[in-house]
Formats: C-alpha cells, structure tokens, sequence
C-alpha cells in the first residue's frame, strides 16, 4: 500500500513540478559542459559502485533473461547485486526473479526498499502496479517513474547495478543515458540480420551520448534440440560476433537457445540458480567474469 501512496503522490509533484523538460532546447557546441547545456547533470546512483545497462535494439531477444542470469552469476562471484528492472511497461523481472509484492519504505518514507531473491536486490515497477493492469501513461508521467527508480530506491550498497533496459532507443533509454552515471552498456543480439540492425542503433545511441560500450552478447547462437542435442543455427552463424568486431567494440560471449534456458527463466528459477554447474550457466558466468574484469579495471575493490 504505501510504496503506491508514494507513487501516487509523486504524480501530483510531478505535474506541478514537470522537471524542467520545458526548458526551450538551444543548440551549443558539444565543448560547453552539460548543465550550460540545459542538460541535466549526471548523477550517481546513491551507494552502487558500477551500474551497467543492458540493451537491446529489439524486443524478445533474451535481454531480460541475459540481464538478470548476468547478474546473478555476477553475485555468485561475491559481489553485491542489485537488478533495476527499467522497463515501465513490460516489467519482466519480478516473474524472473520470482518476486512479488509492494515494497516497503525507509522509515523516513522518501525512498523505496528493494525487495530481495537468490542475493540480489530487485526492483520493478512492476512491484507498484498491479500485474495485470496495463500502464497507460503519456510521457512525462513515465519520466517521473522513472526518475524515482533510479533516485529513489535505497539500494544499500553494491558493487554492481543491472539496469534492464526496456528494448529500443527512446525515451527512457536516452534519459538513463543522460541523467546517471553509467559505467557501460551491454547490448544483446540474436545472430539474425533484422535484430543485428537494431542492435546496432543501440550502440550508436549509446556513443552518442557518451556511454561506454562493455560489449555486445549474442543470445540465441546455436539451437541445442533438446531431445537429441542436434545443433543448429537456425538464426544464422556469429552475427553479433561480426558486428561487434567491425564496430570495434568486445564481444563478451554467446548463450545457446535451449528449452531449459526458457523454461527455467520464465517459472523464476534462471539456469544460473536452477542448474549453476551447467553448461549454460556457464555461459552466463564467463560473460559477467568479463563484465567484472573491464569494470575492474578501474576499481582495485573488484580485482
Ligand atoms: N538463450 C535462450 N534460450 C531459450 N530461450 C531464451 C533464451 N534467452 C531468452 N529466452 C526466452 O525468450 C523469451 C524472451 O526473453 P526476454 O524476455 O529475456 O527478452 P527481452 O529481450 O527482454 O524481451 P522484451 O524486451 O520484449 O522484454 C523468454 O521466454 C525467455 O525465456
């Protein structure tokens, strides 16, 4: 109830305090710095060492899947996890995370408490809303949700934020850009040309408003038949693997499709948890390895 009253009353904040957004845009040299800009300063998340945000060109992909396997194989290697679930209109993490319910507040009210499954923090907005009530809000309501997720949620402190980004390059993936401080962002791809081109506006979104890119994952590589292990690659072969190279960013690794990937994700139980000394998690645990080792580089906490 409460975490709901606080949305609720920050609605009305909002439209009598609509962030500035109306600030007429004037056109400067990229030289002047942000805030001469009329552009929002970039902000730290409160107490998170490192965020990362984990993107996709196209939806359906395997990013929320990818998001929240890379992170808790992340904590499996003893650092402090939380998972932001940044899409305001599909939230996937509760159901992956198998997580539900209101979070409480802080005692002082001002910032929500996130709730917590397999050693890592989570929250969602699918925790304030009701699961089968669709979010019909216009833009700028959605902009308040948002600032609120990303400013005030009491994390605690953690070495590392997931942030899973909602698919595209709109709104929510250009304010997160803009307004926090991301360490890097992660694209997913399936191998397949129609996701790839997409995923490519991604990284370019991403560079554009100076966000690294930690690298590119391809989901989906190899098709593993269940029944007899028969592999194919009915997306193609090592699309994303091509591209990040002539994008000259790293590939960070490839995750085979497999029923029991789906399977296991999807009823809240992800590979990672459910089969941790399996192939697949094995995937998910060298991929965030990486993630760690770039993050590491500039963090003598994390080596
Ligand atoms: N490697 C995989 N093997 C088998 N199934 C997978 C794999 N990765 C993801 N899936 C399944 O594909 C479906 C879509 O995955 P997911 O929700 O993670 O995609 P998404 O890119 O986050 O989608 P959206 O952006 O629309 O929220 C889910 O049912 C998930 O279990």
């Amino acid at each position: 109830m409460l975490a709901r009253r606080f949305l609720s009353t920050s609605r009305t904040l909002f439209h009598e305090n609509p962030l500035g957004l109306h600030r007429p845009a004037v056109k400067q040299p990229p030289t002047i710095p942000r805030a001469q800009r009329g552009l929002p300063k970039k902000m730290p998340i409160a107490g998170v060492k490192h965020v990362i945000a984990v993107s996709s060109g196209k939806g359906g992909v395997g990013k929320s899947t990818t998001a929240v396997n890379i992170a808790l194989a992340a904590a499996g290697m003893k650092q402090k996890v939380g998972i932001l679930d940044a899409d305001i209109f599909g939230p996937s993490i509760p159901s992956l995370m198998n997580l539900s319910g209101e979070p409480n507040l802080t005692e002082k009210g001002d910032r929500l408490i996130p709730l917590q499954n397999y050693g890592v923090k989570c929250m969602s907005m699918g925790f304030l809303v009701d699961k089968e009530a669709p979010i019909v809000w216009r833009g700028l309501m959605v902009m308040k949700a948002l600032q609120q997720l990303l400013h005030e949620v009491d994390w605690g402190r953690l070495d590392l934020l997931v942030i899973d980004m909602p698919p595209g390059t709109g709104d929510v993936q250009l304010t997160i850009s803009q307004q926090v401080v991301v360490d890097g962002a992660v694209v997913i791809s399936t191998p397949q040309d129609i996701a790839l081109i997409d995923a490519v506006k991604g990284v370019n979104m991403f560079k554009k408003v100076n966000v690294p890119i930690l690298g590119m994952v391809q989901n989906m590589s190899l098709f593993i038949c269940p029944n007899c292990n028969h592999e194919s690659h009915i997306f193609g072969h090592d699309g994303a693997a091509r591209m990040a190279e002539k994008m000259e960013i790293p590939f960070l690794g490839e995750v085979p499709l497999h029923a029991d990937i789906c399977k296991l994700s999807d009823s809240g139980t992800p590979i990672v948890i459910s089969q941790p000394d399996g192939q697949f998690a094995a995937h998910y645990k060298e991929i965030a390895s990486r993630l760690l080792d770039q993050l590491s580089s500039n963090d003598p906490k994390l080596k």
